[in-house]
């Protein structure tokens, strides 16, 4: 169980994230939605210590994450939304690089990367650089990177941006069956079907506030024959703009 209480960060005088409190169960899958600049990476950059908060406390199973830094950090896959990669490196040469700094052995991560190869059609492109590849492809290196040393707590921030569609489905197949061994799965994302999808558990964030946490069923339950687009959009979008595409537009538009 991850639990985020009082979650505060400021940049300067922005408040990007205002007392967010809420709990991540293991077993399930806990999506992050929002428009940008909601928080949401904010919040995940938290959860992994690579953003000190200014207020507010983190635990993963009781133990506090500014104490036991290092133990919860092994324990934690992380997909950035913007990764930093060496893009002169092959992927494998990327991948070996991230072995080490997780001090996994060749042995230890060989079998899992071989599957994560496989599964995401990477093994033709093993010694080709980073540099070479498309946006996608980069995104599956990243991805088969942080998931090496198969940990508990999978991370993931916009994980699907750039796959192509059997890359998505696999990833989604892949966080379900993490998630059915009773381990953690938290992403954000922009795409409600695959939030709607995936969820057990919703966040929505507007502002740096949380304005929703719960189960899409609930969600949609609360709002007779509505699409979660439509709720979504009256919960975080801005209100009364159709005048906006009609000014750019005309009124043509359905
Ligand atoms: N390093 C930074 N310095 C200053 N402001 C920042 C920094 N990182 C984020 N912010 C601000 O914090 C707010 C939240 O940003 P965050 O990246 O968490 O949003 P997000 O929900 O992940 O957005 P997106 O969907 O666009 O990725 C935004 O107003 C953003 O401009």
């Amino acid at each position: 169980m991850i639990s985020i209480e009082d979650l505060s960060k400021n940049y300067g005088g922005k408040k990007a994230l205002q007392q967010l409190t809420l709990n991540i169960k293991s077993g399930e899958i806990f999506g992050f939605l929002g428009h940008n600049g909601a928080g949401k990476s904010t919040t995940l950059k938290s959860l992994v210590s690579i953003i000190e908060p200014t207020s507010g406390t983190i635990t993963v199973d009781d133990l506090d994450l500014k104490e036991h830094r290092q133990t919860i950090k092994e324990k934690i896959a992380y997909v950035p939304d913007t990764p930093d990669i060496f893009l002169q490196l092959t992927a494998m040469e990327y991948w070996d690089l991230l072995a080490a700094a997780y001090d996994l052995s060749e042995n230890e991560v060989k079998q899992r990367r071989q599957k994560l190869v496989d599964l995401f059609n990477m093994g033709e492109h093993v010694d080709e650089t980073l540099a070479s590849f498309s946006h996608g492809m980069r995104q599956k290196s990243v991805l088969i990177g942080a998931l090496l040393s198969d940990p508990d707590i999978w991370i993931l921030d916009e994980p699907m941006q750039g796959l192509d569609p059997q890359a998505t489905y696999d990833l989604k197949q892949l966080m379900k069956a993490h998630a059915a061994k009773g381990k953690t799965v938290i992403f954000s994302t922009h795409n409600l079907d695959t939030a709607q999808q995936l969820c057990d558990e919703l966040a929505i964030l507007k502002q740096g506030k949380l304005i929703y946490n719960g189960s899409v069923n609930d969600l949609l339950a609360q709002h007779d024959n509505e699409s979660l687009e439509s709720i979504y959009l009256k919960m975080a979008g801005r209100q009364g703009d159709g005048h906006l595409v009609d000014d750019i537009e005309g009124e043509t538009h359905e």
